[in-house]
């Protein structure tokens, strides 16, 4: 869409609180049709618990916090990906389409095995402590 067609669409605007309010109402869309967004919030709570539990260090709040950000945000990628996969090919079976959709959720995949890496380096420790010392 060029410049001028961008500024004649009506659902186009400028106000940083309405563009907010949109940013919100996608998350709680992706929240509401997403099971492994869910499913990631679900571990994220979790995780947070354990590191109130074991009062991690700041650095390592740094870690989780942007271990989860990433999770949380390759999964968003992904939905709105597999949304306009869907919107261009319908239910027809497409090469392109399996291809950029099996793309995304290798991202979402590299996330989680980061996040799983950082996870248990920060918390194998407080557990080790926990139990064998
Ligand atoms: N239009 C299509 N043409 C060909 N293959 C597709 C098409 N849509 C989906 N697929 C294949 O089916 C798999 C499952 O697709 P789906 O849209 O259910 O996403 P998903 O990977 O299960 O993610 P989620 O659970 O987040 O919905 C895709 O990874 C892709 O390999």
């Amino acid at each position: 869409m060029d410049l001028k067609n961008k500024r004649a669409a009506k659902w186009k605007h400028h106000h940083f609180w309405v563009s907010f309010c949109h940013a919100c109402q996608g998350l709680k869309t992706a929240w509401k049709e997403e099971r492994n967004l869910r499913f990631h919030s679900a571990m994220t709570a979790l995780v947070i618990l354990a590191a109130l539990i074991f009062k991690v260090t700041v650095i390592e709040w740094l870690w989780l916090g942007l271990s989860i950000a990433l999770v949380l945000v390759c999964e968003l990628i992904n939905t709105a990906i597999e949304n306009v996969v869907d919107l261009v090919v319908g239910t027809q079976s497409n090469k392109l389409a399996k291809k950029a959709k099996d793309i995304a959720s290798g991202a979402v995949l590299i996330a989680s095995l980061f996040s799983l890496v950082v996870g248990l380096t920060i918390f194998l420790p407080y557990l080790w402590h926990v139990f064998f010392s």
